[in-house]
């Protein structure tokens, strides 16, 4: 199969974890005799300080050219400290979001056996947690009109969904719960938000399509604490934009770490695979930054994007057999098991490669 991918490794260990993830995609275009080409371009702060702007024209337009994108991540500090800076990294992300119609981000969670005393929360709450998230990542109040009003000692953000946004990723994650144990949690703030009433409204209008998914409909604050309490009890969730973006961090400590968590962003165009993790400048730099995140984005892309669902089996299978050999970066080694072989970014993505070309 021949495909062209564009990787946007973006901002501090975006960089280091996609250098890794390419190595993987290339390491599988070897063995399953695939021709896969790569070109790179600039988004977040990089971009910046190169053009001016945090997503060049020139990156979108690559972007729409390719088969799909292995992303990064995009922010550094010296934004995070300054609330006045008119020119933000983190646009570049949203703006290549809104642009390529990437309504649909895809969160799985997935924990390896091999992580369950990795995370913070009792093996016995966790073991067999899996949940596929549905994040809608075009609308709400990420794209909502705001202003600074009354000389700038207001400010208002709008949380705003249109019954059509809703619907389109609601039937997303139908289709996915009838592929899993038909179970979809809708989470909301039906009880307060008038944007949460239309978006619960639609889930109820469309379940008949769905005899045979069972819905639940969680307020935002008590799927918050059920993840924790009872992880298990979710399989497939669906919710929008902003409570989507704080559920699945959360939800990053069922799999023992924000290292873990790859994702889909998918709609109308080209596929967007990239971590849920941010630029980490804590760790920037340093060589210790998870890179299993990307590698997993690696999988999906390959399933999703190219419909090559040996290949991206195989790459789950490696970061498994990595995970069952005591292999471990920083942030997912368990002080307790002494045996850990506690890794950096680049000697875990070779024990990867390793199993890849055995
Ligand atoms: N998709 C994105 O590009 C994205 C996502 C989240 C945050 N951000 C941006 O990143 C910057 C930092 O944000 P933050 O600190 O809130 O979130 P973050 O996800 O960058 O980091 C949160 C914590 O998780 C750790 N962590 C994250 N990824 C890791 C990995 N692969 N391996 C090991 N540890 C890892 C970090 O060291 C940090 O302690 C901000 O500028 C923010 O806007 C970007
Ligand atoms: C950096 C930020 C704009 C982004 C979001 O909020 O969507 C990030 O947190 C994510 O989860 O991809
Ligand atoms: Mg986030």
């Amino acid at each position: 199969m021949k495909k062209h991918i564009l990787v946007v490794p973006g901002d501090g260990i975006g960089a280091e974890v996609t250098t890794v993830g390419k190595q993987v995609l290339e390491a599988i275009a070897q063995k399953f005799g695939h021709e896969f080409t790569y070109d790179e371009a600039l988004i977040g702060h990089v971009a910046i300080e190169a053009t001016g702007s945090a997503l060049p024209d020139e990156t979108l337009t690559k972007m729409q050219a390719a088969d799909a994108v292995l992303f990064g991540a995009v922010g550094h500090p010296k934004y995070d400290n300054d609330p006045s800076a008119k020119v933000r990294p983190e646009q570049g992300l949203l703006k290549m979001r809104k642009e390529l119609g990437l309504y649909a981000n895809l969160r799985p969670i997935k924990l390896f056996d091999e992580l369950l005393d990795a995370s913070s929360i009792k093996p016995e709450i966790l073991r067999g947690a899996d949940i596929l998230f549905f994040r809608e990542l075009t609308g709400d109040v990420y794209f909502g009109k705001r202003e600074r009003i009354d000389e700038g000692n207001t400010a208002y953000d709008t949380m705003i969904y249109s019954k059509y946004e809703v619907e389109r990723i609601v039937r997303k994650a139908f289709e996915a719960a009838r592929t899993r144990s038909k179970k979809l949690c809708s989470v909301d703030k039906a009880n307060v938000l008038e944007s949460s009433r239309l978006w619960r409204e639609v889930v109820q209008a469309i379940a008949p399509d769905y005899p045979d998914v069972t819905v639940e409909h969680q307020f935002i604050d008590a799927a918050a604490m059920l993840l924790i309490k009872d992880p298990k009890r979710f399989d497939v969730v669906v919710t929008g934009n902003l409570f989507g973006d704080i559920l699945t961090d959360e939800a990053s400590q069922i799999a023992g770490s924000m290292g873990m968590l790859a994702s889909a962003s998918v709609g109308d165009s080209t596929g967007v695979y990239e971590p849920i993790h941010g630029s980490a400048h804590d760790i920037t730099g340093k060589g210790v930054a998870n890179p299993l995140a990307s590698i997993l984005s690696v999988a999906l892309l390959l399933e999703i994007s190219f419909g090559l669902k040996e290949e991206a089996q195989m790459v789950i299978d490696a970061v498994d057999a990595a995970l069952k050999a005591g292999f471990r970066t920083r942030d997912i080694a368990n002080t307790n098991t002494p045996s850990d072989k506690i890794l950096g970014t680049d000697a875990m993505g070779s024990q990867i490669l390793q199993y890849l070309n055995s």
